[in-house]
């Protein structure tokens, strides 16, 4: 992410639930979860937060400690290479912090293990020394809230999902939550965004908040270079044309991998290692980052022998799909 775009995520983040747009369910299960805890004076259970990027993850876990009034520590299960690390971080917390690890599902084993005892009895064991004259030294700490994110909640170990005592689910937005983002966002960057233009771009914004404020800047590059500065309907169709965002909002890396589904492999069934191969990407990018788009779009579907293009699929890259291809009908999960 270039430096721009940083600070401007950061400036469009929500601070409170009430700023907090869609996820209705998510938000009425995490008030209850505050309020019952505030009222009894003790910090929430730990949190999961579990779904694509840049649904909110990260704003979330910023608008729990700020609804409880405590610090936010922020860490990651890369960072947290060795047991050590995570005992640091544990040591320094103070009663009721929230400590927020983001990619949950990537800490390292020792430190998860550590992890398990931290969020169960508020209690890690460093271990000093080698072999056999090592020893484990309690260490207390202090009653904390961790919140957890992740891409991948199926990841997870089972311990460690069984210790979070509410796990969110979020769900990709739908196009009016999102046009309702854009139009926070336009009031907050100072953009004329018309109600059809936000319509436009909300509906390319694969219903995810993160990509409707990128399209919104580029878009707001283009109508103030082109044009007078308003983004109204034709103005967002023709800057989202320039930036190669199609109908459906497919970016690159979507059609790349649908176009080799469907072109190198006939469709499909094919496992989605050969697949990131074939596109030249991580597994674990096609899987968290583009399948759960593709299959909600109704695009892709994944069956036991692997990764089929649907029907819809075919059609949207300009062919006629084969007699016996798959509806993207009842295609119902998205993400475990
Ligand atoms: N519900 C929302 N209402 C308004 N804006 C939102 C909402 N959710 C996300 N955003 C916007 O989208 C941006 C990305 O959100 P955030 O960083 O919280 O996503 P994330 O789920 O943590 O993503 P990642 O998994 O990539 O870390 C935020 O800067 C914010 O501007
Ligand atoms: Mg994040």
């Amino acid at each position: 992410m270039v430096a721009e775009d940083r600070d401007v995520e950061s400036s469009l983040r929500p601070k409170d639930l009430s700023e907090f747009i869609g996820q209705h369910r998510v938000r009425e299960q995490l008030q209850l979860v505050l309020t019952g805890a505030q009222r009894r004076g003790t910090p929430p259970d730990h949190v999961l937060l579990s779904g694509p990027p840049g649904l909110g993850k990260t704003s979330l876990a910023m608008i729990i400690a700020a609804e409880l009034g405590t610090a936010l520590r922020l860490t990651s299960g890369p960072a947290l290479e060795r047991a050590g690390d995570l005992a640091a971080m544990l040591s320094n917390l103070v009663e009721g912090d929230v400590l927020f690890i983001d990619e949950i599902h990537r800490i390292a084993r020792p430190a998860e293990e550590m992890l398990y005892l931290a969020m169960e009895d508020f209690r890690v064991d460093v271990v000093v020394g080698k072999g056999p004259g090592a020893t484990s030294i309690p260490l207390e700490v202090a009653p904390f809230t961790l919140v957890g994110a992740t891409t991948r909640s199926g990841a997870l170990t089972g311990p460690l999902r069984d210790r979070f005592g509410f796990t969110a689910h979020m769900e990709f937005y739908e196009p009016a939550d999102l046009q309702l983002v854009l139009a926070r966002s336009a009031r907050i960057l100072g953009v004329d965004l018309r109600p059809e233009g936000a319509v436009e771009i909300a509906g390319r914004s694969r219903g995810t908040p993160r990509i409707a404020n990128r399209l919104l800047r580029r878009v707001r590059d283009f109508a103030e270079v082109r044009g007078n500065g308003t983004v109204d309907r034709s103005t967002a169709r023709a800057a989202l044309a320039v930036y190669d965002v199609d109908e459906l909002g497919l970016d690159r890396l979507d059609k790349a991998v649908l176009g080799a589904l469907v072109r190198s492999f006939g469709g499909g069934p094919v496992g989605v290692s050969t697949l990131a191969v074939a596109v030249g990407e991580e597994p674990a990018t096609v899987e968290e980052v583009c399948e759960p788009f593709l299959v909600r779009a109704g695009m892709l579907a994944r069956t036991p022998r692997g990764r089929v293009a649907t029907a819809a699929a075919w059609t949207h890259l300009g062919l006629v799909p084969p007699p016996d291809a798959v509806t993207g009908a009842g295609q119902a999960v998205l993400f475990d």
